[in-house]
């Protein structure tokens, strides 16, 4: 099981965590007002519904059962308080309905501002932070914790005032009432206090069981889904079937486990609620007898007995709304305080777009979790202009010296330097921007094709027209159903290997970089692609500063310098020429894969003789 970070188990007991509700609150803090009208409405509904009760009691009390007032008096009266119940009633359900719409817009718009925090703070974290943590788990955070959360507001807080004001001015009436019966009725609050706790705890913990199981599921399901091909291209369709039906057998159990628990406890707490009506009814029923109660008063004591119980059994759920959403708000607020180890300088330095691009990587020393050195002691020069391949086996380092010069991540010791100016001191934007790169893997938009080469820039359709003519690649726009403004990316057209390496070298271009980095995709591309990516590389390296992770023969042959590493380390450096004079490591690796080639009969990478 992979460390998180932050981990599931992170909901203890964050609801008596002081500094959470104020995280939390600051939140609403824009709402404040908003928040105090519902609260004001909650004091209309509860004394609304509290007087319900009361006007049933004088209906009775001096209409129905009043022998000595006159008839018509009676029914004038039953009307009168008739007609005062219904405008109640209605005041009592538009005052909700007020008051569920406020609620439900304050719970909406904090959620939407945490949820673009949230992403937008996730945007500017490192790469190793997303190396640390599964995708599926930050889908979570961002989907269902944020539903969580809402809930609270939504459906807990200001209820959860209406509920305990209900319960408090129900007390106080019962006592006002009659407090024999008050007392009598008190025997079973103790009772239900136990038995709403022991409920809230045992739901916590299935509440919990459930949670830490759905997000294994989100988690296993984005990691399935993102390695779909690989998944099918292995066969382990079979294995991945029963891996899923394991992780949602036990989401079943434990759901099915939590229903049983509430199963248990609805029953209690009405078995409880009707234990204490017929206490009352045998009580107040022999009060009445002795014409120390009036019939009134024993029906409203009733009605607001039903009204009592009513919350307290709510409250139970609620706590385990409020427990769960303030482990959701918990494991949000962790994930804001997440820092960026990769920041700003703060003195920028800006460099000019056409910088003269000399490039010095000095001692670098790197490791991805500080354990497995990647780059051990790396040093190596670009000179303005110069065009440099990068060749090496698999795991090198190679990638990872371009994820270091593009600031992805920082060194432990050494530094880069474009101009002599170290890239930590350079604004990251600026650093992003003179330096273009091609990497293997192409994000595709949604869009056209024009808007995915253009993106963020503001380069004109003239200049891209322009710059595909020069390179050949108008040739590949050309063949495609509307040009420059076909639809690409999920529902359009399906882009090929080769095409998308196109379009990536395409959009760098447009950004015209000082310096060209180009990862080359060791997967085969289709030939056309190829020659045209290769006129392209061509037109493009020339007077720029290139480093390219080589794997084309022509590429090689291009470089003006070739470093070769091994394990971290550069182990030889030279011309094509010198290199396999040498007869060195350049010279092996070229026999390998010439070999390679020579027994599964594929094109060499590779050029295998001087
Ligand atoms: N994000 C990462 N987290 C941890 N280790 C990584 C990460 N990326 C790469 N590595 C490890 O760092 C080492 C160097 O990887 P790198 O991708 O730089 O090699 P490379 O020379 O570019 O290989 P290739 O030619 O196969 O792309 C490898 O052992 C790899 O497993």
């Amino acid at each position: 099981m992979r460390n998180y970070g932050y981990s599931e188990e992170g909901d203890q007991s964050s609801i008596g965590d002081w500094h959470l509700w104020q995280k939390v609150l600051r939140f609403t803090a824009a709402y404040k007002f908003t928040l105090a009208l519902a609260i004001l409405i909650s004091l209309v509904i509860t004394a609304g519904t509290l007087t319900l009760p009361y006007l049933v009691q004088v209906a009775i009390d001096t209409c129905i059962v009043a022998p000595d007032v006159a008839s018509q008096v009676r029914f004038s009266g039953l009307t009168k308080i008739s007609i005062l119940y219904g405008i109640l009633i209605i005041g009592v359900f538009f005052s909700h309905f007020f008051q569920v719409q406020l609620l439900e817009w304050i719970g909406q718009s904090v959620m939407h501002n945490v949820r673009q925090r949230l992403f937008s703070h996730l945007l500017h974290l490192d790469l190793a932070f997303f190396n640390t943590n599964a995708t599926g788990r930050l889908v979570t955070r961002l989907t269902n914790d944020i539903q969580n959360m809402n809930e609270m507001f939504t459906s807990v807080i200001i209820t959860l005032f209406n509920d305990l004001l209900r319960i408090v001015g129900i007390l106080v009436l019962l006592f006002w009432m009659n407090s024999s019966l008050a007392l009598l009725m008190s025997i079973f609050i103790p009772l239900a206090l136990i038995i709403t706790v022991l409920f809230a705890r045992l739901a916590r913990e299935k509440f919990r069981a459930i949670r830490s199981q759905l997000a294994k599921i989100n988690s296993f399901l984005a990691e399935m889904l993102s390695g779909m091909a690989i998944l099918q291209l292995f066969g382990q369709q079979q294995r991945a079937e029963t891996n899923f039906f394991d992780l949602s057998r036990e989401y079943l159990n434990r759901t099915l486990a939590q229903i049983k628990l509430f199963g248990i406890f609805m029953p209690l707490s009405e078995l409880m609620s009707s234990t204490a009506i017929a206490f009352i009814l045998w009580y107040g029923g022999n009060e009445i007898l002795r014409d120390r109660l009036t019939l009134g008063e024993l029906v409203a004591f009733i009605s607001y007995m039903r009204l009592f119980f009513q919350p307290l059994r709510e409250l139970s759920q609620k706590y385990s709304v409020v427990q769960s959403a303030m482990a959701s708000a918990e494991r949000i607020f962790q994930l804001l305080e997440i820092k960026s180890t990769i920041v700003e300088p703060p003195s920028p330095v800006i460099l000019p777009k056409k910088t003269s691009a000399g490039l010095t990587f000095t001692n670098i020393r790197f490791s991805y979790n500080h354990d497995d050195i990647v780059l051990d002691d790396v040093s190596l020069t670009l000179c303005p202009g110069q065009t440099v391949a990068l060749v090496g086996t698999t795991g090198s380092g190679k990638t990872t010296l371009v994820n270091l010069l593009l600031r992805f991540y920082e060194p432990q010791q050494g530094k880069i330097e474009i101009d002599g100016i170290d890239i930590r001191n350079i604004a990251l934007q600026n650093l992003r921007s003179i330096v273009g790169v091609i990497l293997q893997d192409v994000l595709i938009l949604q869009d056209t094709l024009l808007a995915n080469i253009v993106m963020e820039t503001d380069v004109g359709r003239d200049k891209v027209e322009r710059i595909l003519m020069q390179t050949g690649m108008d040739r590949f726009v050309n063949k495609l159903p509307a040009g420059l403004d076909t639809q690409i990316g999920e529902g359009g057209v399906e882009l090929s290997t080769g095409e998308k390496q196109l379009l990536a070298f395409a959009r760098v271009l447009c950004r015209d970089p000082a310096i060209l980095v180009l990862d080359e995709a060791t997967a085969a591309i289709d030939t056309e692609s190829e020659n045209i990516l290769e006129q392209a590389i061509g037109d493009s390296f020339r007077n720029r500063t290139s480093l390219v992770i080589a794997h084309r023969l022509s590429t090689i042959r291009r470089a003006d310098h070739i470093v070769v590493m091994s394990r971290g380390k550069i182990v030889e450096q030279g011309s094509h020429d010198e290199l396999l004079a040498r007869d060195g490591y350049y010279a092996s690796l070229i026999a390998m894969d010439h070999q390679q080639a020579i027994d599964t009969g594929d094109s060499r990478p590779y050029p295998a003789t001087r």
